[in-house]
């Protein structure tokens, strides 16, 4: 398994990643979310030179010219509820991508205890095609893992691009026990060393659904 951590070559996406974590500026909605969605297309970017071209014969207003275009099938595959601006930003910058969408949330029993479920799904077929799976919190990685495996209900992808903001070492460590090792690779903003009791990522910056959001009941 491939991991690309942006925080290993600084760039614009490491002063989106202090805003996003910083308490004094991370409370303002429409910035949390517009740096999601900013770090989103980057990433979309980073990872279309990964993909394979075909070429294309165009005409234009003098001539004809030879083009490049995507050959691979792109599905955006995003997990609700804070993956939704992050999933804006991929589909800003791939815009013929399909389109995945799985609800994973944290259903909470006692304080520290809680079961990840999957309630709704809606995906075109996988077969063969590139999956970007798309969350900005990868804490323990289940709500990842059991996306995915929801997912392959709808076919087999013949290349997995797991793309996160802040990843737990954690999570990176149970992902490359459950995805497969030659045809995964995971797009991180930064790993940070920890996870709390709560299954929060530490430092992390906190609930990325509620940020973008609002807290939740
Ligand atoms: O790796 P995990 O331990 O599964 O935790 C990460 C998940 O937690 C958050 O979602 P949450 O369940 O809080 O839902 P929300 O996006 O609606 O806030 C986050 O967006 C991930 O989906
Ligand atoms: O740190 C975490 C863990 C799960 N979900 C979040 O939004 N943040
Ligand atoms: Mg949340």
């Amino acid at each position: 398994m491939k991991i690309v951590n942006f925080d290993d070559n600084h760039s614009v996406i490491s002063q989106y990643m202090m805003e996003l974590r910083n308490v004094d500026i991370q409370h303002d909605m429409l910035r949390f979310r517009r740096n999601l969605e900013r770090i989103g297309e980057i990433m979309a970017y980073e990872i279309s030179k990964t993909f394979n071209y075909r070429q294309v014969e165009i005409t234009t207003p003098l001539d004809t010219a030879t083009c490049n275009v995507i050959a691979d099938k792109v599905v955006l595959g995003t997990i609700f509820r804070a993956g939704v601006p992050f999933h804006l930003g991929f589909l800003n910058t791939l815009d013929q991508a399909e389109n995945a969408f799985v609800s994973a949330y944290r259903k909470y029993k006692e304080k520290e205890n809680f079961d990840v479920f999957i309630e709704y799904i809606a995906s075109p077929r996988l077969d063969g095609k590139t999956l970007i799976l798309a969350d900005p919190m990868l804490a323990t990685g289940a709500s990842m893992e059991l996306s995915y495996r929801a997912l392959l209900t709808k076919g087999e992808p013949e290349k997995i691009h797991i793309a996160s903001v802040i990843a737990s070492q954690v999570a990176i460590d149970y992902i490359r026990e459950r995805f497969p090792d030659d045809k995964t690779t995971v797009w991180v903003g930064a790993i940070d060393p920890e996870i709390n009791s709560h299954s929060y990522i530490v430092p992390g910056l906190g609930d990325a659904g509620d940020l973008a959001y609002g807290i939740k009941e």
